[in-house]
């Protein structure tokens, strides 16, 4: 049986701060554990790995050699491409086809549920009107994520309370809301299957991440549109970050422009290839495992003037209302823990709802100064405990 120790004092803390902005340079490193059918590298250089998640359900030896392959790679890169997802294509084309048919409405139309009406952080950013460390991303967006009720708010209840409640969806595209609802709940199925498979490559119940995520996780989903150079000031797409949650499912379309930063520091291309996910562990993997699994940086260049890029990412993560635990892992894989990365610009905490609460105040300092004036003291508390965070 696994045991889960929740007690910050008995984290082994290994603080070190990773500049998240090295320069780009191209990559020369050839993956090296790609050893079953059921994960292998792909041909050639510069590549991430792939994982056919089918295999997990494998019954004998084949589950096992599928789980030490894919413990190297949650370990080594935390980014792969995923296959045997079993998602219909036909639902995947719809939802790239819904995202082209959103992002072709008027502006006028589009704004009409612009997230600043939304103090849950739901509906269309503009291009330039989202930041990354402190930098504007050049895409535009629509956010949805589980939809519930607003919940009624005392003054006592903690802040991320105000997290949940409606989406907003445009009434030009009426089908949009029962076609990206339907894609949430598959890529939600697909992720806890990840999520599920990575617990067993950890030697643990295939269950333990089970409390951090029922009965409600987070499930925010993104239609991304990626204009071209010529409407932008700056390259960056989306600029470097980690992932927040736990498992993300990338859907891209066809043009490429996602790149991951492995822990030599080297930035992989990680294009569009029919068929598959590009899935990623976020820094709640990275939490309650101290460190074994990674959460890679990426970021995503402008496509060149005169094209547009298009992707659909799905983030699970845990319950607004949980706290992460530490995985208590065998020792062969303990003596493996990198401790957490200590970053003073972005510091992380166990309360699930805290973090997620963070990152949207940051990301979205318009939504933020509308609706949660109160809160940006608060935020600016947290930077500056950021270095004792841990
Ligand atoms: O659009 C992509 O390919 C990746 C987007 C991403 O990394 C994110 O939104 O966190
Ligand atoms: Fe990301």
């Amino acid at each position: 049986m696994f045991r889960v120790l929740y007690n910050n004092n008995t984290l082994f803390i290994c603080l070190f701060y990773r500049r998240h902005t090295s320069p780009v340079i191209s990559s020369g490193r050839r993956e090296s554990q790609g050893d079953t059918d059921a994960v292998t590298e792909q041909p050639g250089i510069n590549s991430l790995p792939f994982v056919d998640i089918s295999r997990f359900t494998a019954k004998g030896p084949e589950r096992g050699e599928f789980l030490n392959a894919f413990r190297r790679i949650l370990h080594d890169h935390g980014f792969f491409y995923l296959t045997g997802h079993g998602v219909a294509p036909q639902l995947i084309d719809d939802v790239l086809m819904g995202a082209r048919r959103f992002f072709a409405l008027p502006d006028a139309e589009k704004l009409t549920i612009d997230m600043i009406h939304s103090p849950h952080f739901r509906g269309y950013t503009r291009p330039g009107w989202e930041y990354t460390r402190g930098e504007r991303d050049w895409r535009e967006q629509l956010d949805v994520n589980s939809e519930t009720e607003a919940v009624p708010l005392s003054p006592d209840d903690p802040p991320w309370r105000r997290l949940s409640g409606p989406n907003q969806w445009p009434s030009a595209l009426p089908e949009l809301r029962p076609l990206l609802l339907a894609y949430q709940a598959e890529a939600t199925r697909v992720a806890i299957t990840v999520l599920r498979a990575i617990a067993a490559a950890l030697g643990q119940d295939d269950d333990v991440f089970r409390e951090v995520y029922e009965p409600l996780p987070t499930q925010l989903l993104k239609l991304i549109r990626y204009p071209g150079r010529q409407e932008t000031t700056s390259a960056q797409g989306v600029g470097p970050h980690k992932d927040g949650g736990l498992v993300t499912i990338l859907l891209q379309d066809t043009v490429e422009g996602l790149r991951v930063r492995t822990e030599e520091g080297v930035w992989l291309n990680a294009p569009p290839i029919p068929g598959t996910f590009v899935v990623n562990t976020g820094e709640l993997l990275e939490m309650a495992t101290n460190g074994f699994v990674r959460a890679d940086i990426h970021d995503v260049i402008s496509p060149p003037a005169g094209s547009e890029r298009f992707s659909v990412a799905f983030f699970l993560g845990a319950r607004l209302d949980a706290t992460i635990p530490l995985v208590e892992l065998p020792e062969p894989l303990r003596a493996k823990c990198r401790g957490l990365t200590a970053d003073p610009l972005n510091p992380l905490f166990r309360e699930v709802g805290r973090n997620v609460l963070k990152g949207r105040l940051r990301s979205h300092p318009d939504v933020a100064r509308r609706h949660h004036a109160d809160l940006l003291s608060l935020d600016e508390q947290n930077r500056q405990t950021s270095a004792s965070a841990y």
